[in-house]
């Protein structure tokens, strides 16, 4: 499962397209950071069992790859990109924060990562590193002194496990998000190097910057082509919805986006927590959501600018601009207490393989029946330990290469 170095075009016009290419990130020893102390900041629920959320995430991965599709793992690729100079560099300045290490640190520290190798480098930059694992300098640190032994010299990436939220590709643009809390600022810093550096990647035309308003990839839904949706609530904001929006119609990549209002509660942290395509007319939503979720729809106003109509309920919104007379949602029609178990668990977190083909946890028995009741296939994945960073397949996902829709 690592990248073979020919570039083969990638690119995804759709949520449901057969999916030929996805990045995933199989857990590591950023999980062996969480603590009771530290998992809320770092936004976990729980504190994983290991090699047991290892075991989960490949058998996730051999659903994939038994479906067709080229699985790539983030850390593989983040090691081979760390093979070029440039991206060394680069890996070292993002890592090494003169705000927490001071001057004397921060030097030793740089100097420690830029003489280990690719791989080293490369188990830092996700695991991160404690006062303790620094290296010994000279002289005196007050740093060092006053910070407790397991104290984060460089904070550990635990989500990185979601790769839906670092980077997002639309057409044959790739994305390198903004994502909105301090827990996970760091990961774009990955995606970016790898991106940029990675013998596969280094040609793809990038469509938008880390550096601007919070958008994160779970918000964004590619509807058919042509034609987002995205999020807006606890991470991405309307700043980031209308900057991305102004990208991707200056590149030509979309005609429009729909800019849906989200809850900003952590049950309802991303647009696809609530409602994900599992086919190309249809979608799986949460059922509370399904009578208020609106839209507001932006398009190019034909000068460098936009316009913006609405809201109006969403599901209106949607079929219009796909062009279809309705977006069906399957009708899951569970009892509010077991849809809201179900929702938190991530059972409206799809990720859909081809039309009509989708991966869900195992544990949300009821949604995944009436799934398959209403002719959707269901993969299940086991997802016990994965489920306690709070993200569902499509969450542990990014696609890269999807066949077109015909
Ligand atoms: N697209 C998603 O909903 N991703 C799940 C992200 C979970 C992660 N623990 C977070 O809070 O950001």
């Amino acid at each position: 499962m690592t990248a073979p170095s020919s570039a083969t075009a990638l690119g995804v016009d759709s949520e449901v397209g057969p999916l030929r290419t996805v990045l995933l990130h199989r857990p590591g020893d950023e999980l062996k950071r969480l603590t009771p102390r530290n998992n809320d900041q770092l936004l976990f629920d729980g504190i994983p069992w290991v090699d047991r959320a290892q075991a989960e995430h490949d058998a996730f991965a051999e659903t994939l790859a038994s479906r067709g599709v080229e699985v790539l793992l983030l850390a593989d690729l983040l090691g081979e990109a760390l093979a070029d100079g440039r991206a060394r560099a680069a890996g070292v300045h993002s890592a090494v924060d003169e705000r927490r290490l001071g001057l004397d640190l921060a030097d030793a520290l740089r100097s420690h990562l830029s003489g280990v190798d690719a791989r080293t480098l490369a188990s830092v930059l996700m695991s991160g590193m404690t006062f303790e694992e620094l290296p010994s300098a000279e002289g005196a640190s007050l740093v060092r002194r006053m910070h407790h032994p397991n104290d984060f010299a460089v904070d550990p990436l635990p989500n990185l496990l979601f790769t839906r939220d670092s980077s997002v590709w639309v057409g044959d643009r790739v994305a390198i998000t903004s994502l909105a809390l301090p827990a996970r600022r760091r990961e774009t810093a990955l995606t970016d190097l790898i991106y940029a550096y990675h013998p596969r990647f280094s040609h793809s035309g990038r469509a938008y910057g880390a550096h601007s308003a919070p958008l994160e990839g779970g918000d964004v839904l590619l509807l058919s082509p042509g034609v987002l949706a995205i999020g807006v609530g606890e991470r991405t904001t309307p700043a980031g919805a209308e900057s991305f929006a102004r990208s991707v119609f200056a590149d030509g990549l979309v005609h429009t986006v729909l800019a849906v209002p989200i809850a900003q509660e952590r049950a309802t942290m991303h647009l696809d927590t609530v409602c994900t395509m599992v086919d190309r007319d249809a979608v799986v939503m949460y059922p509370a959501v399904r009578d208020t979720l609106s839209a507001y729809s932006i398009r190019p106003d034909g000068s460098d600018g936009v316009q913006v109509t609405g809201p109006e309920p969403f599901l209106e919104a949607a079929a219009e601009a796909m062009g279809i007379s309705r977006l069906r949602v399957i009708d899951t029609g569970l009892d509010p207490v077991t849809a809201e178990r179900e929702q938190w668990d991530d059972g409206n977190n799809t990720l859909a393989v081809a039309p009509g083909v989708v991966v869900a946890y195992e544990r949300n028995v009821e949604t995944n029946e009436r799934l398959e009741h209403a002719g959707i296939e269901v993969l299940r994945i086991s997802g016990s330990e994965l489920g306690s960073g709070r993200g569902g397949p499509r969450c542990m996902s990014c696609p890269m290469l999807r066949e077109p829709l015909k």
